[in-house]
């Protein structure tokens, strides 16, 4: 099984009892939850997602293998799955695209639920599930950028359990990568991104560290390449989270606030020094009422982004909070810290620089780098993205060498035992251990 149920009811489960039985149904259709999530995205189809419904007819597919974990074969080509014609989505049972993905947690809270409790209810925005929206299209090649929106978003959609959200990154990476579509041109990387601060960045290095560029050259970078990195932006509500990852996984800006109810992801995929890299962006609610959800979702993060709204100081008090929440779920000697003040158009530059100060103050004392940025004009939110791209991509590698350097062969191994025959300390200890 590809999403484990065990996983399944670690990310739903927490403090809600009742978010569990969310994910049976799920895990009850038989099937891997993110095979099913996939195919009900119109990534995956055939045998291999496990869909109840008939398959429909596999014209107008890029990729459509009965296994579709399995690489493609010569002359096949790799990508997104398009809309089968007639409207329905692959897999999916006809003239109901999404009904499955959102019949199974678009259940009515029961009487007395808290606003936790009532999650699937308030993201389904009480429509029977059969008259839910269907997932988001994703997007044609050759864009390269798939989008995914959550039954647990602002805008409905269907749900990350579906997707396997919280069985990251290894497995679902692996099946993942074969399906996307090839890395969009404006988002390669050849070169490291410059800070944005250099009081207050986590290097100031020109370049990538020698040892990556030369294992990127060399192609050494191992499982980096098939990866994806969760990337978690926390930080209070309104402070402009969704609008920063729409400007740039879109390239929109919405004036309106709605809030983010539990979570939201986009997939961004980029090439660093000519390895392919993903970048899986959550957005997390800044509500109270929906932070016991969100920070289920916090866990296995490569990088922690922390907005705080650079017109609002307390935003920026509150971000040693969000700081503290994220790190309970990860470990802090693993994660990279980005703090960055957002909104900054509408700061006066006087104003601005009272406040950038503090903020580098507090970005230092966190040992993150700090970024200002507009979602609304676009001021170095590209810059900023680009520079969380390449960072993770370079811890990802100096990582992957230094496990793949412990493990030569030839190594010496030492055994640290005062016993000359470990085989009978190991079976003593057992007997003392069974008495
Ligand atoms: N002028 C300006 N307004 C912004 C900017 N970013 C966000 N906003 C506005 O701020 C409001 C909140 O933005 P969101 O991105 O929804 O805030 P959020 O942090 O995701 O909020 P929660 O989902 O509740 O956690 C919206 O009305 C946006 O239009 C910005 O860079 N400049």
């Amino acid at each position: 099984m590809l999403a484990n149920s065990r996983g399944l009811s670690r990310g739903l489960g927490g403090c809600c009892p009742r978010r569990a039985a969310l994910a049976r149904p799920h895990t009850s259709l038989g099937a891997s939850p993110i095979a099913a999530g996939l195919c009900g995205a119109g990534l995956l189809s055939g045998p291999s997602c496990g869909w109840p419904g008939p398959p429909g007819p596999c014209s107008g597919r890029l990729f459509c293998r009965p296994d579709s974990r399995s690489p493609p074969g010569p002359g096949e080509q790799t990508g997104l799955v398009p809309r089968h014609p007639g409207g329905a989505r692959s897999g999916c049972p006809a003239g109901e695209p999404g009904r499955m993905l959102c019949g199974g947690l678009c259940l009515p809270p029961p009487p007395g639920a808290s606003a936790c409790e009532s999650l699937s209810r308030s993201s389904c925005r009480g429509k029977e599930p059969s008259r839910l929206p269907a997932p988001p299209e994703p997007e044609s090649p050759p864009c390269g950028r798939t989008c995914f929106k959550s039954a647990v978003s602002k805008r409905g959609g269907f749900s990350p359990a579906s997707l396997g959200a919280w069985v990251l990154p290894s497995e679902v990476g692996l099946q993942m990568m074969s399906v996307l579509a090839p890395v969009r041109r404006d988002r390669i990387i050849a070169e490291l991104p410059q800070c944005f601060h250099k009081e207050a960045a986590l290097h100031s290095r020109s370049s990538f560290h020698p040892q990556v560029s030369g294992a990127c050259q060399e192609q050494r970078t191992g499982t980096v390449g098939f990866k994806i990195s969760k990337i978690i932006v926390v930080g209070d509500l309104s402070v402009g989270k969704t609008c920063l990852i729409n400007r740039f996984c879109k390239d929109t800006f919405d004036k309106n606030y709605k809030a983010t109810i539990g979570v939201d992801f986009e997939m961004e995929r980029f090439e660093v020094l000519g390895v392919p890299f993903s970048l899986q962006l959550w957005d997390t609610a800044g509500q109270e009422r929906f932070k016991c959800i969100a920070s289920t979702y916090y866990r296995g993060a490569q990088a922690i982004v922390i907005v705080f709204d650079v017109n609002d100081v307390a935003s920026l008090a509150h971000t040693r909070q969000w700081l503290a929440d994220a790190l309970k779920e990860n470990d802090p000697s693993n994660v990279i810290l980005f703090l960055v003040g957002s909104k900054k158009d509408l700061s006066p530059s006087a104003q601005y620089s009272l406040l950038e100060r503090d903020a580098i103050k507090v970005a230092k004392e966190m040992r993150a780098e700090y970024w200002a940025v507009s979602s609304l004009t676009g001021e170095n939110v590209r810059e900023f993205f680009f520079r969380v791209a390449s960072l993770t991509f370079e811890s990802s590698v100096l990582a992957e060498l230094e496990k793949s350097s412990a493990r030569k062969i030839g190594d010496v191994v030492r055994i640290h035992s005062t016993d000359s025959d470990l085989y009978l300390t190991a079976q003593r200890r057992k007997s003392k251990c069974c008495r």
